[in-house]
């Protein structure tokens, strides 16, 4: 059967620091999502953009130092929850586009909802801040934190995901993180591939792993692309770039190796920016990326 994909934009930059976030699900669709997923033999519908607090008050509205703008952040995962758990119970397959990376809060509680879920965050950065831990009081360095209900999130009802446990969580191309970050992670039971693992054994191999960590004894997994796992030469136009990412090609490996386990129940795209693009680059290498991830090969 056909697997009918369901496009979700998600246009915020609420939980970044550099504006321009907010037009990345305008700049993926105009580099050709919708074609690229039917190259890949599934049935994509576009459900348009979700409504994001107006900007004028942005500045002046930043909400407590620790946690900027939680107020739009929860109101915008609230509304991509349901729209990720609606997607579901009508048998589609949700594909929520950043917007930057705290729109995963919603994404992760919309999949994880009536399911016991898993995740594979491929992702330079650990995005396991809390609002006490946080250097930056940037919110799309929480949402794997917020999602898990770590430390200050405990118990946060908006932000936590039912269905899914630090066991079934892998993190894959780590490079960045903050020190106290660094601490949780540690002390949590979350699974991490950094980029030496990635040196040492490969991305398929580690790839492999995560899948298994993220398939065992859930209903399905939750992939979340962070372009900025890619090395930045391949993706320049993202907000918070690292050098040292997987390339290209390896970018493509780990996603034809989703497509073939056949776990993925939910998929997002986040952090392209186009205003730090380069002629749309990074845009379409996400579309690229998802078509691979649906299950597109090259014969
Ligand atoms: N999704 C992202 N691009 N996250 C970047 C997070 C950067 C940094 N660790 C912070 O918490 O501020
Ligand atoms: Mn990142
Ligand atoms: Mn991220």
């Amino acid at each position: 059967m056909e697997r009918n994909v369901r496009i979700l934009g998600a246009p915020t930059d609420y939980g970044a620091n550099r504006r321009g976030v907010d037009m990345g699900p305008s700049a993926i669709r105009y580099a050709g999502l919708a074609g690229e997923l039917e190259s890949a033999g599934v049935s994509p519908t576009d459900a348009g953009d979700l409504a994001v607090p107006h900007h004028a008050t942005r500045d002046a509205d930043a909400g407590a130092a620790n946690a900027k703008h939680v107020q739009e952040v929860e109101e915008v995962t609230t509304s991509l929850a349901d729209a990720v758990s609606t997607a579901l119970a009508e048998g589609t397959t949700p594909l929520a586009l950043g917007g930057d990376h705290s729109i995963a809060i919603g994404s992760l509680v919309g999949s994880a909802r009536d399911a016991d879920i898993g995740v594979i965050w491929f992702d330079a950065h650990g995005d396991f801040n809390t609002p006490s831990t946080s250097p930056s009081g940037n919110v799309h360095g929480m949402p794997l934190a917020a999602a898990l209900g770590v430390g200050d999130f405990a118990g946060v009802e908006w932000a936590n995901a039912a269905g899914l446990t630090e066991e079934n969580v892998a993190i894959v191309g780590l490079r960045s993180v903050d020190g106290a970050e660094a601490e949780a992670i540690r002390d949590s039971d979350v699974t991490v591939y950094t980029m030496s693992d990635i040196d040492e054994r490969g991305v398929t191999e580690v790839t492999n792993d995560a899948l298994d960590v993220a398939t065992d004894g859930t209903d399905g997994v939750h992939v979340s692309l962070d372009l900025d796992w890619l090395d930045p030469r391949e993706a320049p136009g993202v907000g918070t770039p690292v050098r040292g990412g997987v390339t290209y090609r390896e970018a493509h490996a780990a996603m034809e190796l989703v497509a073939r386990s056949e776990a993925m129940r939910s998929f997002e795209l986040v952090e392209v920016n186009p205003i730090l693009d380069e002629h749309n680059e990074t845009a379409t290498l996400a579309t690229e990326l998802a078509a691979s991830a649906f299950g597109k090969r090259i014969l």
